[in-house]
């Protein structure tokens, strides 16, 4: 166990039932959370039977703080006093014992996937107007508004097509995901219901703040309002797109909160990874990091920029890299992190070539109970029948038995799994071959296992590599090209904090001169505007970097 610093001891034992904690990446912030929850409850300020609730943004998340809380609590404790759910699972629970108090059928059909994108392409809607119906959706439930105000906001020139959506699902009866926080804050707002939740739940743990929508957090407040611990990081900001409003919660927190701790020591990361990540603050609003033991870190670690040719020479000198890496510390993590799947397919070609195992992340690592769906459903499944029917994600969750599963978070993961084999379905990957690449409660495995691992820097949020590699900095892909205006920029430099944050020894960027389409056209690519903010970090080149490896004491390194 790990010997807690002065900080996270103040935010164990901080008196307020309030607080904000706010640190940078790697600083030891889900650590601490796991030692507020330890006081909270060993000081008596939540007594039996109440309990904490806790909100996470997803289902690696909550096993990262359930991880951690293991080892301050023992099981029973875990069980009875601990709650652990994202904002559709809360929200969904809501609605299913309360639907009621505002003239609901609690039976109503609850989300089990993107049902407007769904309808869109069977109605043959191109991607641009299903993206901006999704929109006006989305904006016209982001505020407690009932199915008939939502419908009377819709009744305007402009909004016919979403309007029809929106009374195809009433008629149907079924809700969305956009439904649910809009529903669980307009069942909220009943005060019997409200105190319910209050009195059940003692105090509440919000981990990212910076990821909440101004919705979310209402919900947060309307439960836990001046009884609720915040911790996050608005450098780490990048969920933007789905609605997170990270400076204008961080301003609504901070006026809840009486005590607000702070602090900027990486446990993480080494000196030149902190270095590339504090040259990025600038751009990113986030609080210049220091290392906690500086000395520590075999020739204080390593930070270096590559500049290929083509996105093919780029991939070969990657997976080199990499196999260097994982040769001389066999027992490391190395994550090579790229914006989007596509960017990083000339890595992953030129490590199959090789025969270098890696772990993708997209990969369907599922829960025992899920894979053991999925496979049963793969084992026997009808190609002929699927490519035929005409609702495709309709046969998959027919196929699966999706409507004889009752639990909330089993539906989303199952739910989440049918959308991966759909998926690789469509890309023409056979039955047998999906099959074969579930891995049965590997998910966990991942976020520890030794070795190389493929991912996006979404799905990197959260977790640690030994070294990162970050595949594709170019104009276009990072910043991507969608990002226009001046939030948007900033979201795409936190991404770049995100992914280069993740690094314990070293970080490395590489980007191409020249990137093939999808379509195998030749695409000529400018440098990504970031490397002149990272450049202030001095990193070394590539050349720089190979004698690196090549004088560095591999067996000082392979044990820190
Ligand atoms: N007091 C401590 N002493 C030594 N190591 C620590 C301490 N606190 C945390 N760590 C280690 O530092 C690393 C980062 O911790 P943690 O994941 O809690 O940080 P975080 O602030 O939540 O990071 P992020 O914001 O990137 O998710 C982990 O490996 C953790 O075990």
């Amino acid at each position: 166990m790990i010997r807690p610093t002065t900080s996270q001891l103040k935010i164990r034992d901080a008196a307020a039932r309030d607080l904000l904690v706010v640190a940078p990446a790697g600083c030891g912030k889900t650590e601490a959370l796991a030692l507020r929850i330890q006081g909270l409850l060993h000081r008596g300020d939540v007594t039996s039977p109440q309990k904490i609730l806790i909100t996470t943004f997803s289902n690696r998340a909550r096993d990262n703080i359930r991880d951690r809380l293991n080892e301050y609590l023992p099981i029973s404790e875990m069980r009875e006093r601990i709650a652990i759910t994202n904002f559709h699972g809360l929200a969904a629970r809501l609605f299913r014992a309360h639907a009621n108090v505002i003239g609901l059928d609690p039976d109503l059909i609850l989300p089990d996937g993107d049902w407007v994108g769904a309808q869109a392409r069977d109605k043959g809607l191109d991607f641009n107007t299903t993206a901006a119906l999704q929109k006006m959706l989305r904006l016209s439930k982001q505020e407690p508004r009932t199915d008939a105000e939502v419908d009377a906001l819709l009744q305007k020139p402009g909004c016919e097509k979403a309007l029809a959506f929106e009374r195809l699902r009433v008629e149907q009866g079924r809700l969305t995901y956009d439904d649910l926080p809009r529903l669980a804050e307009l069942i909220l707002a009943h005060d019997v219901v409200a105190d319910l939740y209050r009195a059940h739940f003692g105090a509440v743990i919000v981990d990212e703040f910076q990821d909440l929508t101004p919705q979310q957090l209402r919900i947060v407040n309307r439960i836990g309002y001046k009884r609720t611990t915040y911790a996050g990081d608005l450098a780490q900001g990048i969920y933007g797109f789905a609605g997170a409003k990270p400076n204008e919660v961080y301003a609504a927190i901070r006026a809840e909160c009486t005590e607000v701790v702070e602090f900027s020591e990486s446990h993480r990361s080494s000196p030149a990874v902190l270095a590339m990540v504090n040259a990025l603050g600038g751009l990113t609003g986030g609080n210049a990091l220091t290392s906690a033991d500086p000395e520590s870190w075999p020739n204080g670690g390593l930070a270096a920029i590559a500049h290929h040719r083509t996105a093919e020479a780029e991939g070969e000198w990657i997976m080199k890299v990499a196999r260097a890496l994982v040769a001389r510390a066999p027992g490391h993590r190395v994550g090579i992190i790229a914006r989007t799947v596509g960017r990083r397919r000339f890595v992953e070609g030129a490590l199959e070539a090789e025969d270098i195992h890696f772990f993708r992340w997209d990969d369907g690592i599922l829960d025992t109970d899920t894979a053991r769906t999925i496979k049963s459903m793969l084992t026997s499944f009808d190609l002929k029948r699927y490519l035929a029917a005409p609702d495709k994600m309709t046969f998959l969750y027919d196929a699966s038995g999706f409507d004889s599963i009752i639990d909330p978070s089993g539906r989303e993961s199952l739910r989440d799994a049918l959308t991966w084999c759909y998926d690789l379905l469509r890309d023409g990957v056979t039955p047998q071959e999906v099959r074969g690449r579930v891995r049965v409660g590997d998910a966990t495995t991942l976020v520890s296992a030794p070795g190389i691992h493929l991912l996006t820097g979404h799905v990197g949020k959260g977790q640690q590599f030994d070294w990162v590699i970050v595949v594709g900095l170019e104009d276009g892909v990072l910043p991507d090209f969608r990002a226009t205006t001046a939030e948007e920029k900033t979201e795409e430099a936190r991404v770049l904090s995100v992914m280069m944050s993740r690094a314990r020894h070293g970080v490395i960027l590489s980007r191409a001169a020249s990137v093939p389409t999808n379509a195998g056209r030749p695409m000529s690519r400018t440098p990504s505007s970031f490397f002149g903010q990272v450049a202030a970090a001095r990193p070394l080149d590539s050349k720089g970097l190979v004698e690196w490896i090549t004088q560095a004491d591999w067996n000082v390194i392979a044990s820190r």
